[in-house]
């Protein structure tokens, strides 16, 4: 028990004025002041399941099963075990096999992942720093178009590290307030999740000091931004398409409220889906209307709530915008894309690449399949992944080639040992012994997935990490 977790009496008046029935103040404090078990989800991108739970019986993690997230579990070893798991530091975490994410975080992209069909265009509206748009890529399969956009800086820098670790390559990142998907992106959309930005006041027990300016007021505040994203999601959402709100705020101002709010103002093209069946258990979670109000004492987690609708009609909308500027892509000059698809055919294998080449100046990006339609709506940061860049001599082939693309790679690929992986994300060339005969380019890998470039030369490989992706001197322990 945590007695350090600042409460305020305005919050517990607050709480006392919605709480339901069956459930006690006593029981939602006692909670707030409990450590969250640690939780960790499998990147299918990277690894199996079942490989997954091979590897944590090695590494003599106690797992278990998260109710509703196939891919998510639990480590439940003691408090002072867990605390001390340097879980960053592992090679499941470094080779992007595993992300570390909160149980109830774990929801939303669930919510959604029942009407997922390949192909489609997905927005994932306020994405940084990027736990549930890797969720989504994966349960997408890498498949279809999902933008992620994000509306601060330093965060869309952490989503883009996210989604590179992570091996996702349909993703496209775009740099904006939300409030402009309506207008500019006006029913584009198959699916929208909205992680709207609120208080937090779920996240207590990861972060003592979560409701430190906590203020009534301020919920309000926030409430406002949040009307203004979830109308601009909806009108971003193509007729039939699903939209899933959600926060880690318990209060109704910043849940219930804006579903309303959404309910009222649309009120002949949308109806709520109930979450109520979205896992065994979730009715204890389920409110009237058939949302999920996740009190942190029900499935001992953080607090969430999570709202799933359906656009029922297109709804008409006078001031749709169209970007202006210039496309900066083409398709290139054949002669490149032929280089590229040599060069990866002769060193690699790899005979076929899941999306689209283009061209910016001299660099070569795989954009997703099926971007057309959405590629020259807005500007985006980055589309798909640079995949190479090409010179007088040839391509010289990027690092994010190797750990999004790598795993279709037959030949050149090397497993890293522990010592090497160590050596390999500390920037140091990895020792050959004995020399080897190989030339050319190889795809690294560490618990069987890929995580980047190196080059044969005799009695070591060149190590080719980009120097930003170095951990110097941060990678103390290894497990
Ligand atoms: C709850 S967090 C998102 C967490 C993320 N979905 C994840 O799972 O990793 C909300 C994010 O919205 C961003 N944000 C705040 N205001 C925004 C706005 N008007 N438009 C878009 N994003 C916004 C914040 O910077 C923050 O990164």
């Amino acid at each position: 028990m945590d007695n350090k977790t600042y409460i305020p009496d305005d919050f517990i008046a607050d709480v006392a004025s919605y709480l339901p029935a069956h459930l006690t103040m006593d029981g939602f404090i006692a909670s707030c002041r409990t450590g969250l078990r640690r939780a960790v989800r499998v990147n299918t991108l990277k690894m199996s399941l079942q490989e997954f739970e091979h590897q944590a019986a090695q590494l003599n993690w106690h797992i278990e099963p998260i109710p509703w997230c196939e891919q998510g579990y639990w480590l439940t070893r003691s408090a002072e075990e867990e605390a001390n798991l340097p879980i960053g530091n592992t090679a499941l975490h470094l080779s992007g096999c595993i992300y570390v994410q909160e149980a109830s975080s774990m929801l939303p992209p669930m919510a959604l992942a029942t009407c997922l069909v390949p192909g489609e265009h997905v927005l994932d509206m306020a994405a940084a720093p990027g736990s549930k748009t890797s969720q989504l890529a994966a349960l997408m399969d890498n498949q279809g178009v999902l933008i992620a956009n994000e509306l601060s800086s330093s965060r869309l820098k952490t989503l883009a590290a996210t989604l590179k670790r992570m091996g996702v390559a349909n993703c496209a990142l775009s740099h904006f307030d939300g409030q402009v998907f309506g207008d500019y992106m006006y029913e584009s959309f198959d699916h929208i999740l909205l992680d709207a930005p609120c208080s937090g006041e779920g996240t207590v027990r990861k972060d003592p000091d979560a409701l430190k300016n906590w203020s009534l007021a301020s919920n309000l505040d926030i409430a406002e931004v949040q009307k203004t994203l979830i109308h601009s999601a909806f009108m971003a959402l193509k007729p039939g398409g699903t939209l899933v709100y959600s926060t880690c705020t318990l209060t109704p101002v910043e849940n219930q409220q804006i579903c309303e709010h959404l309910l009222e103002t649309f009120s002949e093209h949308v109806e709520i889906v109930p979450l109520n069946t979205l896992f065994p258990d979730a009715n204890k979670a389920a409110t009237a209307q058939g949302y999920l109000h996740v009190w942190p004492q029900l499935y001992d987690s953080e607090g969430f709530f999570i709202a799933k609708f359906k656009k029922t009609g297109s709804v008409e909308h006078l001031q749709q915008k169209t970007k202006k500027g210039q496309f900066p892509f083409s398709s290139g000059s054949k002669k490149d894309r032929q280089a590229f698809e040599t060069s990866i055919k002769q060193q690699f294998g790899i005979k076929s690449l899941p999306g689209t080449l283009m061209s910016r100046d001299k660099e070569l990006w795989l954009f997703p399949q099926h971007m057309e339609t959405l590629q020259e709506k807005i500007k985006y940061s980055r589309i798909g992944i640079k995949v190479a860049t090409t010179h007088k001599n040839g391509v010289k082939l990027e690092h994010e080639f190797a750990t999004c693309l790598g795993h279709l790679a037959t030949n050149n690929v090397f497993e890293l040992d522990p010592a090497q992986a160590k050596a390999y994300f500390q920037g140091q060339d990895i020792r050959l012994d004995p020399p080897g005969p190989a030339q050319g380019e190889v795809v690294l890998t560490l618990c069987g997935a890929p995580v980047g470039l190196g080059k044969w030369q005799k009695a070591k490989i060149k190590n080719k990490l980009p120097r930003d992706l170095v951990l110097n001197g941060q990678l103390i322990t290894w497990v």
